[in-house]
């Protein structure tokens, strides 16, 4: 059974507490949360002020996604916020190891986010250091872009040699996730699926139904 982490990109920012008291009442396993800086992506969306916020409104694993560089300015602050598992993209820092080493010196877990053009390769020296590999499905920025298929294969591969190496590290899978990608993404050995438009669309009352058709158990 695959867990599921609503983004929150796609909940009412004028009421974040509400909303994620909403989703993990409504079963979420984690909750992701977008951080993007104009920079690294084209879009701006929160600071760990705003995580620091929503920390008291939820004890599920806060789940965030880093889409900022340099990156490392503000690992330590995210950590302080509350985030649980802090993830970073290779591009956005001059030393993956060195940042995935301060995330784990920070007792957090520390995941390394592919985009859809970035090989898995970039994982070669760091994939016994880390503890989640986030796959994104569709370029990063925006939320309800359409999946991008080509990415199953990254996801077997990177599923195959982490089983193969025997290795404790979680396949999480971000980008275009609905009841009808989901199964394709679990088929191909995904442990984790975030889901930011397929979570909220409909409003609170659909939360719960929405995050079972993810689970498939609708
Ligand atoms: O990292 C992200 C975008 O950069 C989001 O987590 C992702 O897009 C989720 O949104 P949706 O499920 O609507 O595609
Ligand atoms: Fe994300």
């Amino acid at each position: 059974m695959p867990l599921i982490a609503p983004s929150i990109l796609s909940a009412d920012f004028a009421k974040l507490g509400e909303e994620v008291r909403a989703i993990d009442a409504a079963g979420a396993d984690w909750v992701h949360i977008d951080v993007m800086d104009g920079h690294f992506v084209p879009n701006l969306t929160i600071g760990p002020g705003v995580v620091k916020a929503l920390r008291p409104h939820s004890a599920k694993p806060f789940d965030v996604h880093l889409m900022i560089s340099p990156v490392d300015l503000f690992l330590d602050a995210f950590a302080e916020a509350g985030a649980d598992y802090i993830t970073v993209h290779p591009e956005a820092g001059p030393h993956l190891h060195r940042t995935v080493q301060r995330v784990k010196a920070l007792g957090k877990k520390a995941g390394v986010s592919l985009n859809p053009a970035t090989p898995a390769k970039m994982l070669d020296y760091v994939l016994e250091d880390i503890d989640l590999v986030l796959i994104m499905s569709v370029n990063p920025g925006f939320g309800g872009q359409k999946f991008i298929s080509s990415q199953l294969r990254k996801i077997e591969a990177v599923a195959n040699r982490i089983a193969k190496q025997n290795l404790d590290v979680l396949v999480e899978v971000d980008g275009g996730i609905d009841a009808e990608t989901a199964p394709l993404a679990i088929a191909a050995g995904a442990d984790v699926l975030v889901a930011g438009s397929a979570t909220f669309r409909g409003g609170p009352d659909h939360y719960a139904p929405n995050i079972r058709a993810l689970r498939g158990d609708a």
